[in-house]
């Protein structure tokens, strides 16, 4: 007989649902173009629910969502997890509060991260949708997000990530030339920041074009 999987499945099949419904409508804004893109639920504190690597994350189904554990092993299935998957495992690893993260490649996220990526990071200042962001209050103040070099070297990357997180608070971070990574305390806080990040990228770029 097998031995039994080390998580609720019945948990797995609630998370991998959400998971499918809100990645649709962040396939449908076009922020996941050409199977790009990846997602995930923690399901408990040492696995997390991720997309399988490859797919088109547009048509998700139960099978594209697998579980890895925080060392970024796949427990349970055959298939190949995300790419990136140390930087989502990376994060539940290391807050036991972020409980889903989102990486999306819009048109506006791939941009900003080209534009800003020579000075390292782009600040927010003055927004009020700064209080979109667990923690912020007010929208006096600066929130720098940090622009990352892209490589295909996870733990490099990880390790890039790891030190920003020593020295500052974050929900999210670009990688130049290639897009957005964004979390949260659940799937509606993830969501929530990640649209702000979009939305906030995007008064950036066009001011930029208004008053360059
Ligand atoms: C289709 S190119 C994009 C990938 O290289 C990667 O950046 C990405 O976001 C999706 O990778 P995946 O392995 O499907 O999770
Ligand atoms: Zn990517």
């Amino acid at each position: 007989m097998n031995a039994p999987l080390p998580y609720d499945q019945l948990r797995l099949r609630h998370l991998a649902g959400e998971i499918i419904t809100n990645v649709r409508e962040l396939a449908h804004a076009g922020w996941t173009p050409a199977t790009s893109s990846n997602f995930s639920r923690r399901l408990d504190d040492r696995h997390c629910a991720i997309t399988v690597s490859g797919r088109d994350k547009g048509k998700l189904t139960e099978a594209d969502i697998m579980v890895v554990d925080f060392d970024g092993k796949a427990v349970g299935s055959d298939n190949r997890p995300s790419a990136e998957t140390l930087l989502h495992t990376q994060l539940y690893a290391r807050f036991p509060e972020v409980g889903c993260v989102l990486h999306t490649h819009s048109r506006t996220q791939t941009v900003a991260s080209r534009l800003y990526a020579p000075q390292g990071h782009i600040r927010f200042e003055g927004y009020e949708l700064q209080k979109a962001f667990h923690g912020n209050t007010t929208h006096e103040g600066a929130m720098d997000v940090p622009v990352f070099p892209n490589t295909q070297d996870m733990p490099e990357l990880a390790a890039w990530v790891e030190a920003k997180l020593d020295e500052q608070p974050m929900w999210g971070y670009l990688i130049d030339g290639h897009g957005l990574y964004a979390w949260g305390r659940d799937m509606a806080e993830a969501r929530r920041h990640l649209e702000a990040f979009e939305f906030l990228l995007g008064c950036e770029l066009e001011l930029r074009t208004l008053k360059p």
